[in-house]
């Protein structure tokens, strides 16, 4: 076969070659043009005795099919020995595989010195040896192969067996280091724990079962390990019945349980489930990685908190994008791309994703909290009930908060209980980011003598509306809505696991409640403040009912204004079923930005905010800044717009028709939309106004350079260099 594995030249010493294993390796390795020390001390298996017979059985058999053989008779205790054959022989050493071994198999309290001893000596010592005596040749050389035998009995233990899992389990932390030593030298160190019929495991093993764990089901994987081509190293593989399969390791992600500068067994115990919880498991492959994570973390720690009240949030442009996708936030609306594209000049963080980095704490403060009446909470039967969300600024785009939360009360509803969480975002500098009012109704957890009401409690509204809505937007989420959902960090499997969700009676899993909460702020911003992230003030809502994923959102708006500022006081509704999925809530906002029916208002805002004096360099930057404040530009950029470019008493207005991709000039009695005071070299200005100035040359010229809104400097580039004039 052309492609075979093949070991021409190679110098392989195999120990413990007599039988078994051994046997198979020197057998397939010769087959393959290697040339093979067959190692065999001839004794019993308990290590006691010796003789010739065993290994030079094998080489006759080798020799036989014309393939290249010595034997050995030494002890691996005595691997300069063996090494010193190979190199007698064979002028070189290359590959080592240490697979020698005996049994004194004790249950532990009868476990002499000597058992003890014998085991480490021919397993661990022996293997340290042997491989020591041939470093030096494979280093030489250049290139080595080592393979270490392990177990699964130094993996997982073994009754009978604290001797032998000791040494075995000593092979791999031996491996590990020979693999990062041999690196400059291309010596690959690996090892194997094998499940194979041989000498030790015919004393633990019927019949029947050994007959499928053939040693020809082991070697291949020694023999790839030991090729030229291979790369791998420092690993540990489980072989046995023709399977093979790699083991790593991994832990959890831990607690931080120190307080301040003290720890006690106390801190541990209170951490023990986050300690062992392998939700987030962690893979470190070396020392470095895994000593660097606990300093980080301790550093971290120390200087960003000290209560075990507090935890650490950090996210990044990642986890905000991952948010807007989760609530169907997507680009094939251009004005999406702000909440989308970290590049984006306007790259921003939805003023909702502010519940998120409270999650990361709820559910480990719910095994804590002392609740009155010893009343418990089955994590299993808690729906969220209501919500309050205040921003005190905007979200930044990534942010590296400490989250507290305070159990505020415990309501006594009948059908459930209620408990009401807040929970407080804090910056670096310690500034009140965000507040997080969670009310969580536990059901079947109520009737327990406790009060019904709080004036905590912040009050979800009781007002209704005779009027139709202002204001509708209808969205369909998909069947996957809450599996994307729960990436955000709310990992609660009634959202996902219809076994869960049948608990409290749902037939299918059903949609989180923030997501759907998302939906309905998503829509407010877009509908009442377009798209203008900084407008946002707080938002209550009740989840009156369940929303299944793939049912379409129907949330209705109205918008008020109150002596406290503007209110959008909203509902929701599944259109599937008509049923209101969120009542009683309401959004407050700094100001509103509306579309059509607030246009004159709007045109009021830009045209005050565009007294600004601009040089002719940066008109157009100037344009699309004007363009991007205007509601207009909400209902997507296609639509045509006036400005008004003015010099002293002289103007010039021209049009943009985004749709047609046209510039031109337009008359007097056009409805501007957006003026710009420009200060402007007169030749400019009359090149400009009379129309014989070339847009195109002079972006070309890098008179005109687009900046702002990235979807409209795209647009007007476009425009440009169609030759518009203007
Ligand atoms: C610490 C861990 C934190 C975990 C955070 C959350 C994790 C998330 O993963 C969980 C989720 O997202 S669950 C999904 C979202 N939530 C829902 O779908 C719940 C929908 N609501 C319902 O089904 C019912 O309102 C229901 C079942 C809640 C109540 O219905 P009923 O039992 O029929 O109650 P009812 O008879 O109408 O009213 C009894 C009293 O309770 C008050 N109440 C009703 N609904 C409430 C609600 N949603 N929130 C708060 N209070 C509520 C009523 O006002 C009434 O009290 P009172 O008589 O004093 O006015």
């Amino acid at each position: 076969m052309s492609d075979q594995l093949r070991f021409d030249g190679k110098v392989v010493i195999i120990t413990g070659a007599g039988g078994g294993l051994g046997k198979c390796y020197a057998l397939t390795f010769a087959e393959r043009g290697a040339k093979v020390v067959v190692n065999d001390l001839g004794g019993e298996m308990t290590g006691d005795g010796k003789g010739t017979k065993a290994a030079d059985k094998v080489v006759e058999e080798i020799r036989a099919k014309n393939g290249i053989a010595v034997p050995n008779y030494d002890s691996v205790e005595n691997g300069e020995k063996i090494v010193q054959t190979a190199v007698d022989n064979f002028g070189r050493v290359d590959i080592i595989i240490n697979n020698a071994g005996i049994l004194r198999d004790r249950s532990f309290l009868k476990t002499s010195d000597l058992d003890w001893d014998l085991i480490q000596r021919v397993h661990l010592r022996g293997s340290f040896i042997l491989t020591r005596a041939a470093w030096p040749y494979m280093q030489k050389n250049k290139f080595g192969r080592v393979i270490m035998t392990s177990s699964g009995a130094g993996i997982y233990g073994n009754f009978g067996q604290a001797n032998y899992s000791a040494a075995k389990l000593g092979l791999l932390g031996l491996s590990n280091t020979l693999s990062i030593e041999g690196q400059k030298y291309n010596i690959k160190c690996n090892t194997i724990a094998p499940v194979a019929k041989s000498r030790l495991t015919e004393t633990v093993m019927p019949e029947d079962i050994l007959n499928v764990l053939k040693p020809e089901f082991v070697s291949p994987l020694v023999l790839y390990l030991c090729h030229e081509n291979t790369e791998e190293t420092g690993s540990l593989f489980e072989v046995g019945g023709g399977w093979v399969g790699k083991l790593r390791w991994q832990k959890s992600s831990g607690a931080m349980v120190k307080k301040g500068d003290s720890m006690s067994p106390e801190d541990i115990r209170d951490n023990w489930s986050k300690i062992t919880t392998f939700d987030s498991p962690i893979y470190h492959s070396t020392i470095g990685e895994s000593t660097n994570f606990c300093i980080n973390a301790s550093e971290t720690d120390s200087a960003e908190s000290s209560s075990p009240d507090q935890t650490k949030f950090k996210y990044d442009f990642k986890d905000a994008i991952l948010y807007a996708l989760s609530l169907g936030v997507s680009s094939a609306d251009d004005k999406n791309l702000k909440f989308l594209y970290e590049n984006h000049e306007e790259f921003c963080v939805l003023p909702s994703y502010g519940v998120i980095p409270a999650f990361g704490i709820l559910f480990n403060a719910l095994s804590s909290l002392k609740l009155p009446h010893n009343l418990t909470i089955d994590p299993a039967k808690i729906l969220h009930g209501e919500h309050y969300l205040e921003l005190f600024r905007p979200l930044s785009t990534s942010g590296n908060l400490t989250i507290k939360p305070r159990l505020v009360d415990v309501l006594d509803k009948g059908s459930g209980a209620l408990l009401i969480i807040n929970i407080e975002l804090l910056d670096e500098k310690n500034d009140l980011v965000a507040l997080n009012q969670f009310v969580t109704f536990s059901v079947g957890s109520g009737n327990f003598g406790g009060k019904r009401d709080s004036n905590e409690l912040v009050k979800v509204s009781a007002k209704k509306f005779d009027r139709k809505a202002d204001k509708t937007i209808e969205e369909k989420t998909t069947v996957d809505q809450a599996v994307l959902y729960r990436l955000n960090g709310d990992l609660n499997p009634l959202h996902i696991d219809p076994s869960f969700s049948a608990i409290l009676g749902f037939n299918k899993p059903i949609l989180h409640g923030l997501c759907s909460f998302g939906f309905a702020v998503k829509h407010i911003i877009q509908t009442y403040c377009g798209n203008d992230v900084k407008l946002f003030k707080s938002v209550k809502v009740r989840f009156s009912k369940p929303v299944l994923p793939g049912q379409t959102i129907q949330t209705n708006m109205w918008l008020e204004k109150e002596t406290s500022g503007y209110r959008v006081y909203f509902e929701c509704r599944v259109l599937e079923n008509q049923s209101v999925v969120i009542t009683g809530a309401y959004a407050d906002l700094h100001d509103v930005k509306l579309g059509e029916q607030k246009s004159a208002e709007s045109k009021q805002q830009v045209d005050q905010s565009s007294e600004v004096q601009l040089s002719s360099e940066n008109i157009f930057a100037e344009i699309s800044k004007k363009m991007a404040q205007n509601p207009d530009i909400s209902k997507g950029i296609n639509a045509v717009y006036s400005f008004r470019v003015t010099k002293g008493n002289k103007s010039k207005i021209f049009l943009v028709d985004l749709k047609k991709n046209k510039l031109s000039n337009h008359s007097e009695n056009e409805n501007v939309k957006a003026e710009c005071n420009i200060t402007i070299s007169d030749d400019d200005f009359v090149s400009l106004a009379s129309g014989t100035a070339n847009a195109q040359q002079m972006f070309m010229k890098g008179k005109l350079k687009v900046k702002g809104n990235i979807m409209l400097a795209q647009k007007l580039e476009k425009l440009f260099k169609n030759n518009a004039k203007l």
